[in-house]
């Protein structure tokens, strides 16, 4: 699991070495780790450190400091450094160390082409203008300098953060008006919330995490992410003695004559994920269509362990309206998990009565934000700050929100978020939501848990998984969303044996 903890998490951890005089040393291990992943980084993109250009963006704080630092490592090995200072002002020790090496210190009161021939002549810029202690969005003229910048970036020019891209608020992950886009962000102790949290998590690029000497708790994280090597102790299998009905029966109420192929996409997806068994409730078309694609679908209603419901389902179908509100009585009297989408979204008017995982992309979550709380949000300002949207509609729905787009935000009322980031943008194509659907029904339906903390661990683990069914079906090229629903079994068998074959044990081991 990947996990990551807000800033004033990693000051708190910080303040009692500070208080004991470990700042410089904390500072020193920071610019050593920096300087390494800038030299890796260097050698591997162009073969060499000595005699590589580098420009260090320096701002007031200790992240210039670091960068300091490091642009002193680094020159030390051969680079040709220059330092821009962003603000007037820097770290004292670091400025006083690199005018000791005779490094070339530049300000921003140089014309805005010379600024940007520096910026474009590097083959690697550090970005150690703002770190943790920064809001979102850079000084004017610099943002303006960054958006040229990117607009006319080499594409073999490396940029490398600081902690974080400036310009992205480090806890909430907004970016503002303008942020660095990194292709490295090298962070000190642990990831911090914003690294993960989209729209920053795209400027961050890979992140690489230094060890410092902090200990950060795990339990305490607020952000994780399901990664592969959680899936094979997270996945339900079954045990030797298990039968269908043990494993768990998911009940599923979507598509209908207007969209029938929705619901053979979720039908095909249950199926490929390994539930126990799947019972459709709905119309001969498409019930006729899920009985030839998936024989070892059961038609009509009876026991189940969970629902999936709404995907496909228009709110004139009267017909699945109905099916719809009765599952979520029964749902409601005996506890059962429900994984809603869609068609379903029309039934919630307030705190949901049984445990739940709803999962809007950005319109519909913006619709039922304005229903549970009034509140009248644009799509665009949800995109802006989707972690928090999810909150409140998590809270209002009393519910696990999975938040659908590149990246994938999970919100519930109390405890963490999940954020799972874009396995492959193929996936945008229409019936991928309607697959997601259907693995989190057999994930729902299987597990046998059926807490709200536990269904957002669920929902991410089924995001994940669904994310790697995508690279499977995709292979760098077009995708059809029934592929993805055929790759879910390959997906899961694969990070499996993997697991198996990583810890040598035996098939029922896991
Ligand atoms: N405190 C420590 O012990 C350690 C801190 N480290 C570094 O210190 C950083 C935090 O240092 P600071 O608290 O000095 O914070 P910053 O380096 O983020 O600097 C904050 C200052 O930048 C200015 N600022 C605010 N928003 C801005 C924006 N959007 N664009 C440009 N400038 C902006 C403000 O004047 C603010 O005072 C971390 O991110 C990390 O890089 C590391 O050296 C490891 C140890
Ligand atoms: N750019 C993207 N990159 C990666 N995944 C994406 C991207 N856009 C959408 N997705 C994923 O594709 C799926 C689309 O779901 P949804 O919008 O419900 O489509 P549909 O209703 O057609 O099934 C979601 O899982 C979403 O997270
Ligand atoms: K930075």
């Amino acid at each position: 699991m990947r996990r990551a903890w807000t800033p004033d998490q990693v000051r708190a951890c910080e303040t009692p070495l500070l208080d004991a005089g470990q700042g410089d040393a904390l500072m020193s291990r920071a610019a050593a780790g920096l300087a390494n992943v800038c030299a890796t980084e260097l050698r591997e993109r162009y073969g060499h450190v000595y005699g590589s250009r580098v420009l260090a963006l320096v701002g007031k704080g200790n992240n210039g400091g670091d960068a300091l630092f490091a642009a002193c490592r680094l020159a030390r090995r051969g680079a040709h450094v220059t330092v821009l200072l962003c603000a007037g002002r820097a770290h004292p020790a670091g400025l006083r160390a690199v005018r000791a090496l005779n490094i070339d210190v530049r300000e921003l009161d140089e014309s805005d082409d010379d600024v940007l021939r520096f910026l474009l002549c590097a083959h690697l810029v550090i970005d150690g203008i703002a770190g943790t202690g920064a809001r979102a969005g850079l000084p004017d003229r610099l943002g303006e300098l960054v958006r040229r910048w990117r607009g006319r970036k080499p594409g073999r020019q490396l940029v490398v953060a600081v902690d974080v891209p400036s310009g992205v608020d480090a806890g909430t992950g907004q970016t503002g008006g303008s942020a660095i886009a990194a292709d490295v962000t090298v962070t000190f102790a642990g990831l911090k919330t914003g690294l993960l949290i989209p729209p920053a998590a795209r400027n961050a690029g890979r992140v690489e995490v230094v060890d410092i000497g902090l200990e950060l708790a795990d339990e305490q994280a607020v952000v994780l992410a399901v990664e592969a090597s959680d899936v094979a102790a997270l996945w339900p299998a079954p045990e030797p003695s298990d039968h269908k009905y043990s494993r768990g029966v998911l009940g599923l109420v979507a598509g209908s004559a207007r969209y029938p192929g929705a619901a053979v996409l979720a039908a095909d997806a249950a199926v490929s994920a390994g539930v126990g068994m799947l019972r459709y409730v709905g119309p001969d078309t498409p019930g006729g269509l899920i009985a030839q694609r998936s024989p070892e679908v059961v038609a009509g209603a009876g026991r189940v362990q969970a629902w999936a419901l709404g995907s496909g389902v228009a709110p004139d179908e009267e017909s699945q309206v109905d099916a719809i509100r009765a599952a979520l009585d029964e749902a409601i009297e005996t506890q059962l998990p429900c994984v809603l989408d869609a068609g379903a979204f029309d039934l919630i008017y307030g705190p949901l009565g049984m445990p739940a995982i709803l999962t809007p992309h950005a319109g519909e979550l913006a619709t039922l934000l304005g229903r549970l709380s009034g509140t009248i949000v644009s799509r665009e300002e949800i995109e802006a700050d989707p972690a928090r949207h999810a909150k409140s509609v998590a809270e209002a729905a009393n519910a696990v929100v999975l938040l659908k787009g590149a990246h994938t935000v999970i919100s519930q009322p109390a405890g963490p978020d999940y954020v799972q980031g874009p396995a492959t943008a193929w996936l945008a194509t229409a019936g991928s939501g309607d697959v997601l659907t259907g693995v989190l029904g057999a994930l729902a339906a299987t597990a046998g848990r059926k807490s709200l903390p536990q269904l957002a661990e669920l929902a991410a683990l089924g995001s994940f998984v669904h994310g790697q069914a995508a690279l499977l079906a995709s292979q760098g090229g077009p995708l059809r969303s029934l592929h993805v629903a055929a790759a879910v079994k390959y997906a899961v068998t694969e990070l499996r044996v993997r697991a198996r074959e990583e810890k040598n044990v035996g098939q029922w081991q896991l």
